[in-house]
């Protein structure tokens, strides 16, 4: 059975001659931080849990694991049961004072809660996952992005240390993206955006995208047409050539933008794949779309 199989069934019993088998690539990574990204479109009570066991377990193997959720389907939720229009531009949301109040409300008060708790459940006698909003500890600084978006925010700093001193303490920190700016006015910042800077600024090796797709595909509409590796300057031109859509742009934007920043590596992979960060990280072929800054052999 091959390694990747093997991680697919993972039994407890099995968990160390995996692990074995895997040893170099866990080596790789060894003291070395990788950001995951869970868009809201992957979020599910099933491949949450296998998340926070595939976490847990790089993190017992000394991997230092940031996650950044999403939870845009959730915030739409939240605003229809409060009977608010949704509006989107360039795939990002419209946000005014009201929808900033559901969005803070949905994301922090809710996936980032949920998430936790998950996590937490899955080693109850080491809960080491901890929420941090954005606005905790000035860990996003931002800045509106654009009038006409509202209360939507780039990201103008982000301040490492309050992530780093909670990894350091063996701690996993789950990040809600609702940053502030230096007065305190809070801003919705797109998820992948905010994953990207967070892991330029650590330093990270990997930032890993797990959505609701097979990985990066040359025709959205062909489920098989998926691009294995790319390059940054190759996936630059297939945004421009218009085979990119929906929420894909700005992640594939985002992890150009890794790449290009120093992060040797970024991979969108499908989150509804159960064990999928595992089958990434620890075998040699990997799974979905990897995008480097140059080719690679
Ligand atoms: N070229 C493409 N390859 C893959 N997915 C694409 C592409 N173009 C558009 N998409 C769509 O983008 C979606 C991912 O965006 P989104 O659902 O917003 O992600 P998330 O919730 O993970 O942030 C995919 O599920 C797919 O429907
Ligand atoms: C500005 C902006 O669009 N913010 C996003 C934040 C959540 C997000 O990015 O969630 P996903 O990763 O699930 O798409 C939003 O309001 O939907």
């Amino acid at each position: 059975m091959t390694a990747q199989n093997r991680i697919r069934g993972l039994a407890a019993d099995e968990t160390a001659r995996v692990l074995v088998e895997a040893l170099p690539y866990v080596k790789r990574f060894d003291g070395k931080t990788i950001v995951v990204k869970l868009g809201g479109n992957a979020i599910d009570a099933e491949v949450d849990k296998a998340l926070a066991q595939d976490v847990l377990l790089l993190r017992q193997v000394g991997v230092r694991c940031i996650v950044v959720h999403g939870g845009g389907p959730q915030i739409d939720e939240t605003l229809t049961a409060f009977g608010i229009e949704r509006q989107f531009k360039d795939g990002l949301r419209v946000t005014d004072a009201a929808t900033l109040e559901a969005v803070r409300m949905t994301l922090v008060g809710k996936v980032n809660r949920d998430l936790v708790a998950k996590f937490n459940v899955e080693a109850p006698e080491d809960p080491v996952a901890v929420g941090v909003s954005g606005e905790d500890g000035g860990l996003l600084l931002a800045r509106q992005l654009k009038p006409e978006l509202g209360f939507v925010g780039e990201v103008e700093k982000v301040r490492a240390s309050v992530l780093t001193r909670l990894l350091d303490e063996g701690l996993v920190p789950i990040v809600s993206t609702v940053g502030a700016d230096a007065k305190g006015q809070p801003y919705n910042i797109n998820a992948d955006a905010a994953a990207c800077a967070i892991a330029s600024e650590v330093g990270a090796e990997k930032i890993v995208y797990l959505t609701a797709a097979p990985g990066l595909l040359a025709d959205p509409g062909d489920q098989g047409s998926l691009i294995s590796r790319i390059t940054a300057a190759e996936a630059e031109a297939l945004i421009a050539s218009g085979a990119v859509g929906d929420g894909m742009i700005p992640k594939l934007t985002a992890c150009i933008r890794a790449v290009i920043e120093g992060v040797p590596r970024a991979h969108i992979l499908d989150g509804r794949i159960a064990h999928s960060l595992l089958i990434e990280v620890l075998t040699e072929s990997g799974i979905g779309t990897m995008i480097t800054p140059r080719k690679v052999k």
